[in-house]
């Protein structure tokens, strides 16, 4: 009988203090994460050593009280206030292959100097003021996503075999990430919904680092390979076009995070690693929290119950970071650049900046 197939498990652990770890513990994880890269673009990274599980569970926790919120609590902080950007959009206001995504959301990015709400990803954030604790407690997430961005960006550098000079040269692209932070909700998507709760697509950053909660069932990945089991999910057309392969679920594993790699990481390695499409599918089920008083309790049983909350933090480049094939790379593999370099801000403002509908949705991806 064929097992299920599931994405490797990578612990963390011994780069994220190098003074107590040996070489060879740390060579495991960066030639894991180098295979993974190369096979897969998709890993799930056991962070047990550096995150408290209460701390992303109460993350979780506040992002339903803010979408349990009613619809114009939420749209004070919409994204039409600032830079079409930063801030919240609505269930279906996000489209990702001209299907409305079942999500909403709200987005946060790097903040940047002298912001200008007219000119696109350069506004502010918009934090919500309820839950009061959400601001606090989601910005010491960021402060802990971007010091593990630059841990697991370092272990990946030597599964890549660079040297010092090449591992500073590629750090001083990501050491002031233009982070992107969301948080989604996403209700149980109805059966006869024409589109996904997140459709089908490539991160096209750098790292993206996703907790989501313990629902499982509902993040899909696109191997393009044909001798794995499959998910099945009836009566869903398939969105990889001709491409032969599988979707296979990446259900959470307590203690881990879901990490895969955006288009950057495709250039820097001159294609030898690939970012890989994924989708959410999330019929909701099994994953439940109940507020505490009998009113809310019941509103919240019959229109939330099955909400399932992911917080993707995308760890990317700079913003002025120059993205080509790595010359340690180049060396290595003794291959011919085929991919170009790119300013990652202008290659970023390319994707947000002009993707709008004509009815004003907008597309990510
Ligand atoms: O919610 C998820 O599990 C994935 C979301 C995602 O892929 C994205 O926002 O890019
Ligand atoms: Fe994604």
């Amino acid at each position: 009988m064929q097992l299920p197939f599931q994405l490797p498990i990578i612990d963390i652990g011994p780069y994220l203090d190098p003074t107590q770890s040996s070489s060879q513990e740390r060579a495991v994880v960066s030639t894991a994460l180098h295979d993974a890269c190369v096979e897969y673009g998709f890993f799930y990274l056991d962070i047990s050593k550096y995150v408290d599980p209460s701390e992303p569970e109460e993350l979780t926790r506040l992002a339903r009280e803010f979408f349990f919120l009613p619809q114009e609590e939420k749209d004070i902080i919409s994204i039409a206030n600032q830079d079409n950007a930063r801030g919240y959009q609505r269930l279906k206001e996000n489209v990702t292959n001209g299907k409305a995504d079942n999500h909403e959301g709200i987005d946060f990015y790097r903040p940047v100097e002298n912001p200008d709400k007219l000119k696109p990803l350069w506004g502010e954030n918009q934090w919500p003021s309820a839950p009061g604790t959400f601001r606090q407690k989601y910005e010491q997430w960021i402060e802990k996503m971007k010091k593990l961005g630059i841990v697991v960006m370092e272990a990946m550098a030597d599964g890549l075999g660079l040297a010092d000079d090449d591992w500073k040269e590629l750090r001083a692209q990501v050491d002031d990430s233009f982070w992107v932070m969301r948080v989604i909700g996403y209700p149980p998507l109805p059966n006869d919904y024409d589109g996904f709760s997140c459709g089908a697509h490539k991160d096209y950053g750098c790292l993206t680092l996703l907790y989501a909660d313990p629902t499982r069932s509902a993040l899909q990945v696109f191997l393009p390979k044909s001798d794995f089991s499959v998910a099945e999910v009836d009566g869903l057309p398939n969105e990889n076009g001709s491409e032969e392969g599988v979707w296979i679920n990446a259900d959470p594993i307590p203690g881990c995070i879901v990490c895969n790699i955006g288009e950057m990481w495709e250039i820097w390695t001159n294609g030898l690693y690939k970012s890989t499409l994924h989708r959410v599918i999330h019929r909701g089920s099994n994953y439940r929290c109940v507020p505490r008083t009998l009113q809310d309790r019941f509103r919240y049983l019959v229109t939330f119950s099955h909400h399932r909350v992911s917080i993707p933090f995308f760890f990317e480049p700079n913003f002025n970071a120059n993205v080509e094939p790595l010359a340690g790379v180049l060396a290595r593999t003794g291959h011919a650049k085929v991919y170009g370099s790119v300013i990652y801000g202008d290659f970023l403002l390319g994707k947000v900046g002009s993707n709008f509908t004509q009815d004003g949705t907008r597309s990510r991806y």
